[in-house]
């Protein structure tokens, strides 16, 4: 679960890129977080993820506050970021391995996780080379890896699709919904507007720091007495502001 009460935060003081944004995303659900450039999106996460400080507001996952118990609160989420060049000198095993021992995943565990992994994303093979000489989409399964080794409750992930072949993509969505169903969540942002209408239970539409909607797709539908493509409900929700 995750919690986003009231917060703001904005840059050199005058451009407010999150404006009292106040969130839940519930056990249970894939959620999506969607707008355009610049709206806000990678500003959230990391301000959820701990990376940024809010100015204001309070934000907790699964009931720890990033604020004030930073440690209980990353041992809830796994974090997939927009930009996957990490790490870059070492090998795909050796990150994943990292990824492992700073979580604690005891060594029987995770050499299973692993093997799964890499299986189901296509890397096994490549899991001895270095991450400098992966492809984008490799390295972003590797990051994807790393984070789902030490199975965190709560998977917080910025554009993840972006760049993944069809295959791994759909692996990924086929993962986050198991995810999802098994009773946990999954909190992802996109400007893929069709992506998150087949996969997400709800959304939030996010633009100038400012959440427009918030709910399921058929109540945005309803909202908007409109059965058009999300793509034109998008234009209708942003094109007054
Ligand atoms: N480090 C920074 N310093 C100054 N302004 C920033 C910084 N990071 C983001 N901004 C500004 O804050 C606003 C929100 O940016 P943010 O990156 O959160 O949007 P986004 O929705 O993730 O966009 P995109 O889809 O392009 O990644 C934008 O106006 C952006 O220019």
């Amino acid at each position: 679960m995750i919690e986003l009460v009231d917060v703001t935060k904005s840059y050199n003081g005058t451009v407010k890129a999150v404006d009292r944004l106040t969130l839940t995303v519930p056990r249970g659900e894939i959620f999506g977080f969607l707008g355009p450039n610049g709206a806000g999106k990678t500003t959230t996460i990391k301000m959820i993820t701990g990376i940024v400080r809010p100015d204001q507001g309070t934000i907790r996952v699964n009931g720890k506050d990033i604020g004030t118990e930073p440690l209980e609160a990353k041992r809830q989420f796994g974090y997939v970021p927009d930009s996957p060049d990490l790490f870059l000198r070492l090998k795909g095993l050796e990150y994943v391995t990292f990824m492992a021992d700073m979580y604690g995943v005891p060594q029987d565990v995770r050499k299973e996780r692993i093997a799964r992994l890499a299986e189901r994303f296509d890397m096994t093979d490549a899991l001895s080379d270095p991450i400098q000489s992966y492809s984008h989409g490799m390295r972003q399964k590797i990051v994807i890896m790393g984070v789902l080794v030490h199975h965190p409750e709560v998977w917080i992930l910025d554009e993840p699709l972006t760049g993944l072949d069809p295959k791994s993509a759909f692996t990924l969505k086929e993962m986050m919904r198991e995810h999802a169903d098994s009773g946990r969540t999954v909190f992802f942002s996109t400007h893929v507007l069709e992506v998150a209408e087949k996969l997400c239970d709800r959304v939030a539409i996010i633009n100038k720091g400012v959440i427009l909607f918030c709910g399921t797709f058929k109540e945005m539908q309803e909202h908007f007495r409109s059965s058009e493509s999300l793509e034109r409900l998008f234009l209708e929700l942003t094109k007054h502001e």
